[in-house]
């Protein structure tokens, strides 16, 4: 897979690497497939437009400057793995009186910890943070999961910041020139946390989920403006995470083998780079790459991350919970 001219800016949608691997992928998948007459269906159903991704909620930290910006990467640089071991109690948070889990809960934690002046985005703060404190910015009920990855994730932050772009995150964002392709490539090489690759038969895949979702939540949350006035923002693929593909299956896009079904549904543990959690991954990108080109046939105009998002919003609601998502112990998604 060569990498395009991405640093002259030369970059489009087929060349977008997640893009590229997993449709790679999908043409010789063994043990998830994708139902196109399913998908043809949801564009028939979806013939409506998608509700624009709101970022702004109680759980959102937002001040318009760079230290909102500064947030945004520190959330999405933990933006992973919430659910429990089977048989523990999930992790939840109350904040402002309100029960959050998961991903709400990661936000809630981190706005909590603006609010009690915890210096979270302070560069030389994460670069020396030790799990006591990490322990204690996410309090709750509970275990948070990869809790020493998490350490980890925030001090090659601070660190990486520091040293390459004198603790600013502006001047990371600003080399990116407007370009959230460039922006997700830049925080992949410069981050190892980032680095969401694997390899099947024999050849690299690229998925860069929380790249992507960096970018995507940096855009949403300045709406489109300042740092996130990105040109190309419909470069981005889907996020493959665990829920997309829970909801992809229940509305049959997605279909696993007998033996893979068997697994996810009696909670095996996926192996992080194994060729089915690759394939439930690929299928996640494929799956919403060839909705977005069903829904254009039919005129409607979105991009992968306004589908993404809205795929995700389903996955929120216990209809679409009807079999358990896969469990993959990983600090990309
Ligand atoms: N593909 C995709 N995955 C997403 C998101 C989000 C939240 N983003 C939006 C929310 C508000 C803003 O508008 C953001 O746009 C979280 N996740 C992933 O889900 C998992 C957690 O799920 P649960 O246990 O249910 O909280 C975990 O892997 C987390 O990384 C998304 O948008 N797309």
């Amino acid at each position: 897979m060569e990498q395009s001219g991405w640093k002259d800016g030369i970059e489009n949608l087929e060349s977008f690497p997640v893009r590229v691997s997993a449709s790679w992928v999908m043409e010789r998948a063994r043990h998830v497939q994708i139902n196109i007459e399913a998908i043809k269906e949801l564009a028939d159903r979806w013939e409506r437009s998608f509700n624009p991704i709101q970022w702004h909620n109680e759980v959102h930290f937002f001040d318009g400057t760079e230290k909102t910006l500064f947030w945004i990467f520190v959330l999405d640089t933990l933006n992973f793995c919430f659910w429990p071991d089977p048989g523990k109690p999930a992790w939840t948070v109350v904040y402002r009186g309100k029960n959050f889990s998961g991903y709400m809960a990661l936000a809630a934690s981190l706005k909590r910890a603006i609010e009690e002046a915890v210096p979270v985005t302070d560069p030389a703060f994460l670069a020396d943070i030790d799990i006591q404190t990490v322990k204690w910015i996410f309090r709750g009920k509970g275990d948070l999961p990869l809790m020493e990855q998490r350490v980890q994730n925030l001090r090659e932050l601070g660190r990486v910041l520091l040293e390459q772009w004198n603790g600013s995150v502006m001047s990371m964002v600003e080399e990116a020139r407007q370009s959230s392709a460039s922006l997700v490539r830049l925080v992949v090489d410069s981050f190892s946390s980032f680095r969401d690759e694997a390899s099947y038969d024999g050849r690299k895949v690229y998925f860069w989920k929380r790249a992507q979702i960096l970018a995507s939540d940096i855009f949403h949350a300045f709406e489109g403006k300042g740092p996130g006035a990105f040109k190309d923002i419909h470069l981005l693929t889907a996020c493959a995470d665990y829920k997309l593909p829970q909801v992809l299956r229940v509305l049959g896009v997605i279909q696993y083998s007998d033996e893979l079904a068997r697994r996810i549904d009696s909670l095996d543990y996926l192996k992080p780079g194994s060729p089915e959690e690759v394939e439930i991954r690929s299928a996640t990108v494929v799956a919403v790459e060839k909705i977005r080109e069903f829904l254009e046939k039919r005129g409607i105009f979105v991009t992968s991350l306004e589908i993404d998002h809205h795929l995700w919003e389903l996955g929120q609601k216990d209809e679409f919970r009807r079999y358990p998502y896969h469990r993959c112990r990983t600090v990309f998604y």
